[in-house]
């Protein structure tokens, strides 16, 4: 409970303090102010009540008409309190949930958790982040707002609707118990609390385990999600190998996870239901049978009855907002663990424990890197092949060979510093590196986007696009610079899409160049071109290229192997 209250303490610090957090709080100010106001309202209710049940009573025309008009000014008000209410409420929902995405986010990208954090290479890693980030940053705002709100309100509220239930309940019950006589004073009041206070704890001894199967439950629906997504994502491998029913098994898994603990989670709101339904049903009623002794025994009159009910369900009503609300606190604490859970490990995100992270880092100065007995492990604890020593000059071409499995993306994570597993030394310079992956992203936003990446398409002038995508071979592609969106990048085979990271290079022109199988799926000439652009636009950087056959328009270019060849051997143009 203390990790938990912890964790929501926490998250409310992130989303409402800092930097311009008097706007937040002059919101919630606001919301609250008009929530008393409600609370004023209610309270002028209860005494209409008697008023007006009074003139009723009395047949009394006119102080009943008059009681209308007070009627339809009370609700006028309430109506316009609560309105504007909502309106504020949901300007500060949204205020606080992007200060909190925004929170979320930089943990995330900043110190690359993404990469860190994902099953396999973290003892902490985090399920469906996508999930955590966006939905359970909004759902956490959203209950946030509710529940505390309410809790102040109803505070307030219970402070002056107990101030009217004890001005108005002062006779006692009386009766006989064991040949004693009992005088209970006030007793109204008192059981108030006590029928509340035992409804709660039933309640809570019912509702219990609702906050494990909210949390599991969440997460098997995101899960289910991220199965759909990645259908979309394999569309052609999963048309083309005929997959549909190995992907229609998966998914129907999945979505029995979410059944089995749907039907768990509906089961136990049922047990819930059987107990607040009822009382939710008679919470009105109930407190007119407790008054019943007292307006028998002419101590109330009829118009005083309705006024202590009223009085009585108020108090009842606001004490048992933790009732009413149990299945919006099970949500929230478990959101709230999920959330906090993502910022905790991303803050720090944890490595796998008892596996060699002794990798040191130095700055080479200029283009040129070394290493120096460094050995690799995977995050399960193997042992990889060790890298042979090498010292790269700048402006080198290096081809990193060797068969596969054998580390060579490994060791390209770990030259650009994300592979924290490993012993040795690794000199690389602090700036101007690049490097391009077997398989490159590209956007749904546009092509400009997949050419400048990670830079901003609106940097690049569209001159100096259209240059280079006929430079890479891509003229066919001219027309899709106007698109926007998925179709600008729909279909394009995998040979472009490394044309195109190619374009990267020519954009940033960086210093060092990491290549991973990246001209794998062009054909040699295709290759050589490409190859041949760089020497030209970038001639002096280093360029380590993994690859299964020899960069021959690299040339010239040093090999340096992984496994179990371990001379470098030097080959002229
Ligand atoms: N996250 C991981 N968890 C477990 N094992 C891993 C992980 N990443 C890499 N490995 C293992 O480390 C070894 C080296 O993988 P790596 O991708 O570096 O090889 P490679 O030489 O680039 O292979 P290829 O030429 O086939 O691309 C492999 O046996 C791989 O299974």
């Amino acid at each position: 409970m203390n990790t938990l209250s912890g964790g929501i303490f926490r998250l409310i610090g992130r989303a409402a303090l800092g930097p311009r957090a008097w706007i937040g709080l002059a919101l919630y100010a606001v919301v609250l102010g008009l929530e008393f106001l409600g609370v004023w309202v209610s309270v002028q209710m209860i005494s209409w009540t008697r008023v007006f049940y009074d003139a009723l009573e009395q047949f009394d025309v006119a102080a009943a008409v008059a009681q209308l008009w007070v009627f339809a000014g009370l609700v006028g008000l309430w109506a316009g309190a609560a309105l504007f209410g909502q309106w504020v409420r949901d300007r500060l929902l949204l205020f606080w949930r992007e200060r909190l995405t925004d929170a979320a986010l930089q943990l995330w990208l900043g110190k690359a958790a993404y990469w860190h954090l994902r099953p396999g290479l973290s003892p902490a890693a985090v399920d469906n982040p996508d999930q955590r980030v966006a939905e359970d940053c909004r759902n956490f705002i959203r209950l946030l707002l509710v529940v505390s709100v309410d809790v102040i309100t109803n505070i307030v509220a219970l402070v002056s609707y107990v101030a009217i239930l004890w001005n108005i309940s002062d006779f006692a019950l009386e009766f006989e118990l064991f040949g004693a006589d009992v005088s209970i004073p006030r007793y109204m009041v008192w059981l108030a609390f006590i029928y509340v206070a035992g409804s709660t704890l039933i309640t809570h001894l019912l509702g219990k385990p609702l906050k494990g199967l909210v949390f599991r439950q969440e997460r098997r629906e995101a899960d289910f999600r991220h199965a759909l997504v990645q259908i979309r994502d394999n569309a052609t491998e999963i048309a083309q190998s005929r997959g549909e029913e190995a992907e229609r098994k998966r998914l129907d898994r999945r979505f029995l996870a979410i059944k089995d603990n749907w039907n768990r989670l509906i089961g136990r709101e049922f047990i819930l239901g059987l107990f607040t339904k009822p009382y939710y049903r008679s919470i009105l009623r109930v407190p007119l049978f407790f008054a019943l002794p007292a307006y028998f025994a002419r101590s109330v009159s009829f118009g005083g009855l309705m006024q202590l009910a009223s009085a009585f369900s108020s108090v009842a009503t606001t004490l048992s907002w933790f009732i009413f609300n149990y299945r919006d606190l099970a949500e929230i604490a478990a959101v709230a663990q999920r959330l906090d859970d993502l910022f905790v490990n991303t803050a720090d995100p944890k490595p796998l424990p008892g596996i060699p992270r002794a990798i040191r880092r130095r700055r080479s100065t200029g283009a040129g890197m070394s290493v120096d007995g460094l050995r690799l492990y995977t995050p399960d604890g193997k042992a990889l092949a060790p890298v042979p020593d090498i010292r790269v000059e700048a402006g080198e071409h290096i081809w990193i060979s060797g068969f596969s499995g054998v580390g060579k993306t490994t060791l390209l994570s770990a030259l650009s510093g994300l592979w924290p597993y490993g012993e040795g030394a690794i000199d690389m310079p602090a700036a101007g590196l690049l490097a391009l992956p077997q398989v490159p992203r590209v956007f749904n936003e546009s092509l400009a986007a997949a050419i400048c990446y990670p830079s901003d398409p609106s940097d690049v002038p569209e001159t100096r696009l259209t240059e280079i995508l006929m430079r890479v071979g891509m003229p066919h592609c001219l027309d899709r610079l106007a698109l926007d969106g998925s179709e600008a990048v729909e279909g394009l085979s995998m040979g472009e899409r490394q044309r195109l990271a190619i374009a990267r290079l020519l954009i940033h022109e960086p210093t060092f160049v990491l290549l991973d199988e990246a001209t794998s799926a062009l054909d040699i000439e295709a290759e050589a071109e490409l190859f041949a652009l760089l020497r030209e636009d970038l001639p002096n950087a280093t360029i380590l290229c993994v690859a299964h056959r020899p960069p021959e328009a690299l040339a010239p270019y040093r090999t340096w192997t992984i496994g179990h060849r371990t001379r470098i051997e030097r080959k002229s143009a």
